[in-house]
Formats: C-alpha cells, sequence, structure tokens
C-alpha cells in the first residue's frame, strides 16, 4: 500500500462507470476532490440525477464502450456486470491511468479509503480490501474524536507557519505540545489555544 492523495482534479479526465450506489459513493469522492466526472451509465440514482442537474458530473446515458477510457486520468469500474468491468480493465492495461475496479481490487491499481474530512484535514482508513464495513466503522469513530476543533487547530497553526519556522525545532515542538494538551483537556475554543504566546 501506498497511500497518496490527489489534487488539482478539476482539468482531468475522470471516468466512472455505472450509476448505482458504489458509483454514487466513488462520484461523491471524486466531487469533493473537486473532479468535475464523467459517469457513463443507462441509469442513475436520484443523488448522480441532482449532480447531473447542477453539472457537478457529465452524464453518458448509455452503456460502456470500448474506448471511454481514452486519455483519462483516473477510471472506476463500478457496474454489476463483472464482465463489464473486466473489459475496462482490460481497456486500461498498460496505460498510464490510475484504475479502480470496484469488484475486483487486484485488476486496478488504486482502492479508494474511508474518509473523514474535518477543515483541511483528512483522516483516511483503509483495510487493504480486508473488510470496508471495518473501514467505515473506523472511520465513524475518528470522527467522533477527531471533531470541529481539530480543524479549528489546523487553521491556527497554518496562518502561523511562517512564524513558526523562525522557531528552534525544539521550541517549536514545546508549541505543539502546548496546543495539544490544551486539546486534549478541554474542548477548547479559539480562545484558549495560546495563539498569543508566540
Ligand atoms: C477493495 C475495495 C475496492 C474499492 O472500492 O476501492 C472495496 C471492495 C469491496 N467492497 C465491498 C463491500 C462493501 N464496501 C463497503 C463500503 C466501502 N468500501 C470502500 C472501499 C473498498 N471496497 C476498497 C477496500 C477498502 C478497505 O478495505 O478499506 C470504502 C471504504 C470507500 C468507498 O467505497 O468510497 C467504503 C466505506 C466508505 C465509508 O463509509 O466511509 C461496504 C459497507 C457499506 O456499504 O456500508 C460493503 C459491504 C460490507 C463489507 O463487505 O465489508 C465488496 C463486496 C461486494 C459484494 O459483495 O458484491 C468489495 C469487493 C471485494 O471485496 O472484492
Ligand atoms: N467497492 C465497493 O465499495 C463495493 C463494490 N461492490 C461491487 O460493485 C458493484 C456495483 O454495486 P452497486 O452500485 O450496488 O450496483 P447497482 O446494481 O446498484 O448499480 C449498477 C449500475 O451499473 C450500471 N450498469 C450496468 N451495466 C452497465 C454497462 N454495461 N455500462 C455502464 N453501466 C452499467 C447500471 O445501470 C447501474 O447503474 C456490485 O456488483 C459489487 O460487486 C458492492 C459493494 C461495495
Amino acid at each position: 500500500m501506498y497511500p497518496i492523495v490527489l489534487t488539482n482534479l478539476a482539468q482531468q479526465r475522470c471516468v466512472v462507470v455505472g450509476g448505482g450506489a458504489v458509483a454514487e459513493r466513488k462520484v461523491a469522492g471524486l466531487i469533493t476532490g473537486g473532479a468535475n466526472p464523467i459517469v457513463i451509465s443507462p441509469q442513475l440514482t436520484p443523488q448522480l440525477q441532482h449532480w447531473q442537474a447542477s453539472n457537478q458530473i457529465q452524464h453518458l446515458a448509455r452503456e460502456y464502450q470500448f474506448g471511454d477510457c481514452e486519455a483519462a486520468f483516473l477510471v472506476v469500474a463500478a457496474t454489476n456486470q463483472r464482465l463489464v468491468n473486466q473489459q475496462i480493465a482490460h481497456e486500461c492495461h498498460n496505460r498510464p491511468i490510475l484504475l479502480n475496479i470496484a469488484d475486483a481490487a487486484e485488476e486496478g491499481n488504486f482502492i479508494t479509503t474511508a474518509n473523514h474530512r474535518q477543515g483541511s484535514l483528512l483522516f483516511s482508513v483503509s483495510s487493504s480490501g480486508a473488510s470496508p464495513a471495518l473501514s467505515r466503522y473506523l472511520r465513524q469513530q475518528l470522527s467522533n474524536y477527531f471533531d470541529q476543533r481539530y480543524a479549528t487547530l489546523a487553521q491556527i497553526v497554518a496562518a502561523q507557519r511562517a512564524e513558526l519556522a523562525t522557531l528552534t525545532t525544539t521550541e517549536r515542538e514545546q508549541y505543539f505540545d502546548q496546543l495539544l494538551v490544551e486539546l486534549a483537556q478541554q474542548p477548547p475554543t479559539l480562545n484558549h489555544l495560546p495563539t498569543e504566546d508566540l
């Protein structure tokens, strides 16, 4: 496993084949990640239809055809037809395409994670395919612990990053220790955090 975070997806060609619950979940992640995915499927869930109406996705209302993955940066095969998902894997084979096959991870080159987002923070869980349900459960646990306070913490530290860079490593460590102790001890508001100590 080698985790990465994809950025700048807006101009990248992202193709999702299938329009059911699984495709919807993968599309949700892509939209959150800044993409404007092309969804190829004769049918769409109501949520996917909504995203089509608001131009958050482009919809091709037909079955997959060989050639649909041409020039794609990222492809997700999420139809309920094993053979179709396999054909998509075949088309992408030996091409520089990020490929997720929802029913046969070994035919692609990436799998998706269970994500808890909090402001600029992203907490991702993977079980490497062992138990997606466990990943989902752990994501929910993470969301209970890493609440809005941590997004605020990230904002504060980001705003002070240039200033923090002028400190020695020891000073910086002390500053973070202090922040984290405060965060652990009480539900902090902006006022509780030692922003004036720098
Ligand atoms: C390998 C992987 C490939 C990939 O999709 O990238 C994959 C594959 C498969 N999932 C299956 C089943 C389920 N998947 C979920 C849910 C999620 N699945 C996700 C990822 C992944 N699923 C990748 C591994 C990630 C990892 O291991 O951590 C999550 C994390 C992310 C996302 O999809 O966005 C998302 C939770 C999001 C969230 O809630 O945060 C649930 C639970 C539910 O839906 O409530 C079930 C039913 C319960 C169960 O089986 O556990 C099946 C059997 C299908 C069948 O039986 O037909 C296969 C096929 C197989 O195993 O071969
Ligand atoms: N990776 C994951 O997280 C999970 C994967 N799965 C797998 O994903 C598959 C899809 O699951 P669901 O979305 O629940 O199925 P679904 O039955 O709700 O949706 C299937 C979609 O595929 C479309 N489709 C069928 N043939 C097509 C074709 N030739 N070209 C384009 N689109 C086509 C249908 O119109 C439909 O929109 C399941 O068969 C299962 O094996 C299931 C659960 C979780």
